[in-house]
C-alpha cells in the first residue's frame, strides 16, 4: 500500500472508532477483509490509528475538523508534511482538500494540548499536581515494549542473548531483576524461542517492579483474586510463591494455562472464589486503565465521570472480598493501573477506614514519568495475631 492508501483506511477506521467502535476490533476487521494488506501495512495503519487517538484534541484542532480527515490533516500539519502527498487524486487515496478544508485548523489551545477531556485534565491535574504536565504530555507518545524474564527458565542474560538471536534487541533496566525495554525488533518478539519457551513474557515494567516489591517466596501462598489474563499470578510463580487465580469472569482467565504451561509455572485455577486463608491477596482491580491510556487511547475520550464512580465502587468491593481471605497476620495487595487518587490512594484510606484491623506498609503511585505505564500498588497488614 502507498502512504497515501494507509492514510485512507486509517480515515476510515477513525470514523468508526469516533462514533463509538472499540479501536482494536475495528483494526483487526480491517485487517481481516483488507488481504492485500501484508503486515508492515497492517502496522503503519494501526500506528497512524492509534497516534491520531493519542492526541485527537490537538490533532482536530490543526486539521479544522474531529473527524478520520481532520485527525490525518492534524498529524500531517503538526508534522509538517505536506497534505497533497497524501490527500491527492491517486488510486486509493483520500480525496484531495477542500478549499473550506485548506482554511480550516488553528494552533491547539492550552487545554487542547493536553490532549484530555476537561474533566480528566482538571482531576488529573488535582490528583497529580506539579507532575501534570509532564503525565499529559506523556500519554500523547507511543508506550514502549518490556518483557518479564522469566527467572524459572533463565537469566536475563541468556534471554538477551536468544533474544538478540531472533532480531531483537533489549537493555537490560537497573531498577527490576526481570525487566528488559526492547529497544529494537519488537514485532518479531512473540516469533521468538525465548517467548515460545517461556523465558519471557510481555510485561510492562510497572506491574513488574509492583510484584518484585511484594516479598514473596517458595510457600506463600497467594491468591490472585482478580486473575483475568494472569500477568500478576505468572510474575509471581516465577518467584517461588504457590498461587491460586481466580477472577469474576473465569472466561478472562482461558490464557492462562496456556501460558502457565510455557513458563513452567504450577498456578492452581481455582472453580470458585476460595474461601482462603492465603498468606497474600492480590487484588489487582478492574480501573479506569488511565495508566495505560498510551496503548489504549480511545478509552480515554470514552470514560466518564460515572464510570470512574462505579470502578471506584466496584474496587471497595474486591477490596473487601480480599480482606475476608487474608490469613490473620498476612498481606493484602492492592493494585491499578490508574493515575486518579480516588481508586488508588483515596481508596486505600477508604478502606483502612472501614478495616481497623488492617495497616498500610506502604503504597506508590508510578506515572510515565517513572516507569513507562501508570501503576498504584498498596500492600497492607493484617494486625490479627498469625
Ligand atoms: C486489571 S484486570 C486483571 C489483569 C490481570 N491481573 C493481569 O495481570 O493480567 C481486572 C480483572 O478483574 C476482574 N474482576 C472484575 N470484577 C471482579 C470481582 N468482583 N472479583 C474478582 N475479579 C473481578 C475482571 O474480570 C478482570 O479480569
Amino acid at each position: 500500500m502507498t502512504p497515501a492508501a494507509r492514510a485512507s483506511a486509517a480515515i476510515e477506521i477513525l470514523d468508526d472508532i469516533l462514533a463509538g467502535s472499540p479501536a482494536e476490533p475495528r483494526l483487526i476487521r480491517w485487517a481481516r477483509s483488507s488481504r492485500y494488506a501484508g503486515s508492515g501495512d497492517r502496522a503503519a495503519v494501526r500506528d497512524l490509528v492509534f497516534d491520531a487517538l493519542r492526541r485527537r484534541r490537538s490533532h482536530a484542532a490543526l486539521g479544522g475538523a474531529d473527524t478520520g480527515r481532520g485527525l490525518i490533516l492534524g498529524a500531517l500539519r503538526e508534522a509538517g508534511h505536506d497534505p497533497d502527498t497524501i490527500f491527492a487524486a491517486a488510486p486509493y487515496a483520500s480525496p484531495p482538500l477542500t478549499p473550506a478544508e485548506r482554511d480550516a485548523g488553528r494552533p491547539p489551545s492550552r487545554a487542547e494540548a493536553t490532549d484530555l477531556p476537561d474533566w480528566i485534565a482538571d482531576r488529573l491535574a488535582a490528583d497529580l499536581g506539579n507532575n501534570f504536565p509532564a503525565v499529559a504530555s506523556a500519554l500523547r507518545e507511543r508506550a514502549p515494549v518490556w518483557l518479564r524474564v522469566n527467572l524459572a527458565r533463565g537469566t536475563r542474560e541468556n534471554a538477551r542473548a536468544e533474544l538478540t538471536a531472533a532480531g531483537v534487541e533489549t537493555s537490560a533496566d537497573p531498577r527490576c531483576d526481570t525487566a528488559l525495554l526492547v529497544t529494537s525488533g519488537a514485532r518479531s518478539v512473540q516469533g521468538s524461542a525465548a517467548y515460545r519457551e517461556g523465558l519471557v513474557e510481555l510485561q510492562d515494567l510497572s506491574p513488574q517492579m509492583a510484584c518484585a516489591a511484594l516479598n514473596v517466596g517458595p510457600k506463600v501462598r497467594v491468591l490472585d483474586l482478580c486473575a483475568g489474563g494472569g500477568g500478576k499470578s505468572l510474575a509471581l510463580a516465577a518467584r517461588g510463591a504457590k498461587v491460586t487465580a481466580w477472577d469474576a469472569t473465569p472466561a478472562r482467565m482461558r490464557d492462562l494455562p496456556a501460558r502457565a504451561a510455557r513458563a513452567g509455572a504450577a498456578i492452581d485455577i481455582a472453580p470458585a472464589l476460595p474461601s482462603g486463608p492465603f498468606d497474600l491477596v492480590v487484588a489487582d482491580v478492574p480501573c479506569s486503565g488511565s495508566g495505560t491510556w498510551r496503548r489504549t487511547p480511545d478509552a480515554k475520550w470514552r470514560l466518564t465521570t460515572a464510570d470512574l464512580e462505579q470502578f471506584v465502587a466496584v474496587q471497595a468491593g474486591i477490596l473487601d472480598t480480599a480482606a475476608a481471605r487474608v490469613a490473620p497476620g498476612g498481606r493484602l495487595a492492592y493494585m491499578t493501573c490508574s493515575l486518579f487518587a480516588a481508586e488508588n490512594a483515596g481508596q486505600i484510606d477508604a478502606f483502612l477506614r472501614r478495616n481497623p484491623s488492617f495497616a498500610l506498609n506502604g503504597q506508590r503511585t508510578l506515572t510515565p514519568l517513572d516507569a513507562s505505564d501508570g501503576f498504584f500498588v498498596a500492600e497492607l497488614s493484617s494486625l490479627m495475631p498469625a
